[in-house]
């Protein structure tokens, strides 16, 4: 089967849009009254099973999540670009400032099953980014609750769906406005998600969850069967794949779909043409291989370096690409929450950047323009 072939296999929000366009244009004309209208009528909060009491955590799942929390924050942090101040031959500076969002919301899904790993995958990387203030919203699962609280989420906001996604964006009497919402959940909150991306910040389009297996010799075939297996209990959706050189390798991974390639050549290609939002290499070809890898979610080196870590510890983040976007798309990391501003100072430069300036606003019929830059022609206190 070709890349493209599987890919088309896959459901989209376009189905859905008119709906979710009529859900937002009413949160975002009728505030809480209809957000909790519509909670009411969809909202999956209140339906997700309860498996932990009053926002406690058991020792073992904070212990874990703590590890999580520290991880996903140092790998995180790495990220931060420093501003770049950048003199230039007029005489004049561009500093290249790098600077965070005021408010980001983290959406963490709880309907089918609750996600505390989103939570700290989400709110980690937002602090890490340095935004002032960072939400998350979803059911009000305790365990997601709790693991908000233990990330030092600023607060928890217990809605659901396209609606949450159309109040984060317009604001509600109860909900701020934020500058960027990220994270996974239903194709209504998608949808919402792309429909409201005008006014917005966005991490992306999140998918079902897709796992790719490249294994050749050598691989642990049982361990890489259960990677494959660990992704497709993310239910319906999900993809797994595996691609190898060997037919009784393919037989024994078991995956939805297996690709039998001539030589790794041809597996490079089909992943690269895949763009998984995980891969998998193993076996004695992976390491050769790896460099030479660049469109997929995350990659993950050699038998021992399953998805499930990534899923939870490892510190790289989970919400990644999904459906081919690995072609252009990062997993979530602290870029989605700051964005790069020029700071100019023109200083006694403005006679020689007047002198290449003006020429091109003229050419251009803007003669207001022109005359700005010709003002400075003397520095100006
Ligand atoms: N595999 C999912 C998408 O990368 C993340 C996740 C959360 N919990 C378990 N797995």
């Amino acid at each position: 089967m070709r890349a493209d072939e599987i890919r088309a296999l896959v459901p989209t929000g376009a189905s859905i849009a008119q709906p979710v366009a009529t859900i937002i244009e009413a949160v975002r004309a009728g505030g809480d009254a209809e957000l909790e209208r519509l909670e009411a009528e969809f909202g999956a909060g209140t339906k997700a099973p309860f498996t932990a009491s009053g926002g406690a955590l058991a020792d073992d799942v904070r212990a874990g999540l703590e590890v999580a929390i520290h991880n996903v924050r140092a790998v995180a942090e790495a990220g931060v670009d420093e501003d770049r101040l950048v003199t230039l031959p007029q005489g004049h500076s561009v500093k290249l400032r790098d600077v965070p969002v005021r408010r980001a919301a983290v959406y963490a899904p709880g309907g089918r099953n609750p996600y505390p790993s989103t939570v700290v995958m989400g709110v980690m990387t937002a602090q890490a980014a340095g935004v002032d203030e960072v939400y998350v919203v979803g059911a009000p699962h305790p365990v997601m609750v709790a693991a908000a609280e233990l990330c030092g989420a600023d607060a928890y906001f217990a809605v659901t769906g396209a609606q949450a996604v159309a109040a984060l964006a317009y604001g509600t009497e109860s909900i701020p406005k934020v500058d960027v919402i990220v994270g996974p959940g239903s194709l209504w909150v998608q949808e919402a998600k792309r429909q409201v991306s005008a006014v917005v910040g966005i991490d992306g389009f999140a998918g079902p969850s897709d796992l790719t297996v490249v294994a050749t010799e050598g691989a642990d075939l049982d361990a890489l069967k259960a990677d494959l297996a660990g992704q497709g209990e993310h239910g319906e959706g999900s993809l797994t794949v595996a691609v190898s050189d060997s037919q009784a390798i393919l037989d024994a991974l078991d995956a939805q779909h297996g690709v039998l390639v001539a030589d790794m050549d041809e597996a490079l290609a089909f992943v690269e043409e895949l763009a998984p939002e995980h891969l998998q290499i193993a076996g004695e070809a992976a390491e050769a291989l790896a460099p030479r890898i660049r469109s997929a979610g995350c990659l993950f080196v050699g038998s021992s370096s399953g998805t499930a870590f990534g899923d939870y510890v490892a510190g790289s983040n989970h919400v990644l690409p999904t459906e081919g976007a690995a072609r252009f798309a990062s997993g979530l990391n602290v870029r989605h929450f700051r964005r790069r501003m020029a700071e100019v100072r023109v200083g006694s430069a403005g006679a020689a950047l007047a002198a290449a300036g003006v020429p091109i606003a003229e050419a251009e019929a803007f003669p207001a323009h022109a005359a700005s830059m010709r003002l400075r022609q003397n520095p100006r206190p």
